[in-house]
């Protein structure tokens, strides 16, 4: 491990901690999700060794309608820790500085939206960051600052990167989950075959991945948005959108050059679906074999049965599987079986696996599933897919540093 853990800071510590609990919003109510379990515990951990526990959050970004206050995540937290969470409407004024000095031992405090200050969102370097009135009137109130938002952490945001070199810097324990098993592809040495499963709607994300990774995964099993592209691009008439769709066209204008070129040199690598599912005209799952197409007219919504036992042995042979993005519309029962068939057949494998993708992840428990026969389960969207490709993450690389 490469930077300070929780295990290298002494108890009693007044300590800024930034977690990450942007949530979905509906009707102006904050969802519960996988986040406030996850870093209930580091927080958690820090209050039962008597540390002053002092929380920054985000919440969506100004101008959409999930930017919201923390008010609602402070109880939600509160729920998950076991512990009362105190939450102050200010982000660094007076009155989040009285909450701050208030505090005792043991006690924890949530701070108001980190997106709520102007001084947090600009992308800079970490050092304009760590000059800002932001950082500069927080930081002397503190010990130390932990960051354990890994899914923010490819942000160069002030709460993410400034307070890394303003205090002493630690990493939580989601954060160092996330990155140890994230991480894993780039820089860990399997025995026996790597396979990553590929699908999900952000085709254009996906297909970068495959393209960084050539040399690491033995195996690429394809479904989703970015399926149905490199089905077009072997010569299959599917892959284009529809009308009232939005999900192909821009993304094969943008990608298809490296579609080909991945076919071209990595075809071997690759397995595309040999039959996909529909809804037909009574509402039900319908299947047809890709070969049997000779016409887009209807979409295309799953991975056939036949693919989904072509994939199973696949993975039931690999030493590593990861997962990006779903493989059909699996909130859907209808269109489960591609999503829901890998999954299985890694829960039921001793084979190290990580399941990145907040939607992805979500099919776990909504078919009955066991988080805890996966590797591991990502809260992370934007920072997987770049821990996937080895790339830096800006709030990791400041963790780094002395
Ligand atoms: N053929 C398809 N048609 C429509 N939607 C699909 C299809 N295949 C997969 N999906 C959708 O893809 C979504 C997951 O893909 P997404 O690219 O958002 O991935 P994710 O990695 O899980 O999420 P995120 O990056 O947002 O955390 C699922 O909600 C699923 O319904
Ligand atoms: O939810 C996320 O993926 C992270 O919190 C990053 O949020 P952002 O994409 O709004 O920066």
């Amino acid at each position: 491990m490469t930077f300070k853990t929780l295990d290298d800071l002494e108890p009693g510590q007044r300590v800024l901690v930034r977690l990450d609990l942007n949530s979905p919003v509906e009707d102006g109510e904050v969802q519960d999700n996988r986040r406030f379990d996850r870093h209930a515990e580091t927080v958690r951990e820090l209050a039962e060794r008597g540390d002053r526990v002092v929380l920054m959050a985000h919440q969506g970004r100004p101008g959409g309608d999930d930017f919201v206050s923390l008010d609602q995540h402070a109880d939600i937290l509160a729920e998950h820790v076991g512990h009362d969470v105190q939450f102050v409407a200010d982000t660094y004024g007076d009155e989040a500085i009285d909450a701050i000095e208030s505090l005792d031992a043991g006690e924890i405090l949530l701070l108001e939206n980190t997106r709520m200050c102007d001084e947090e969102l600009p992308e800079e370097a970490p050092e304009a960051k760590a000059d800002t009135e932001f950082v500069q009137t927080l930081a002397p109130h503190f010990d130390a600052y932990i960051n354990d938002a890994y899914s923010a952490a490819h942000r160069s945001h002030a709460s993410l990167v400034g307070f890394a070199l303003a205090l002493p810097a630690y990493a939580g324990r989601v954060m160092q989950s996330e990155y140890e098993a994230n991480s894993s592809i780039a820089t860990r040495e399997f025995d026996g075959q790597v396979t990553m499963v590929v699908g999900g709607t952000k085709a254009t994300d996906v297909i970068d991945v495959m393209n960084n990774l050539g040399d690491k995964v033995d195996q690429f099993l394809l479904g989703g948005i970015a399926g149905e592209l490199f089905l077009r691009a072997a010569g299959n008439d599917v892959g284009f959108d529809l009308e009232g769709m939005d999900f192909f066209d821009d993304q094969w204008e943008a990608n298809r050059e490296t579609i080909e070129s991945l076919l071209d040199e990595r075809g071997d690598q690759i397995s595309l679906a040999v039959d996909l599912a529909y809804e037909d005209e009574n509402d039900e799952r319908g299947e047809v074999a890709v070969s049997d197409i000779d016409e887009k007219d209807r979409a295309y919504l799953d991975v056939g049965t036949e693919t989904v036992e072509t994939y199973d042995p696949v993975i039931r042979d690999s030493e590593a599987v990861f997962v990006k993005g779903a493989l059909g519309l699996f909130e859907d029962e209808r269109f489960s079986v591609g999503t829901v068939g890998v999954l299985r057949a890694i829960s039921e494998t001793d084979c190290f696996s990580v399941v990145g993708g907040g939607d992805t992840s979500r099919a776990i428990e909504m078919y009955g599933m066991d988080e805890s026969d996966f590797g591991h389960v990502s809260i992370a969207g934007g920072a997987y897919i770049r821990a996937l490709t080895g790339a830096p993450l800006a709030g990791i690389e400041v963790l780094k540093q002395d």
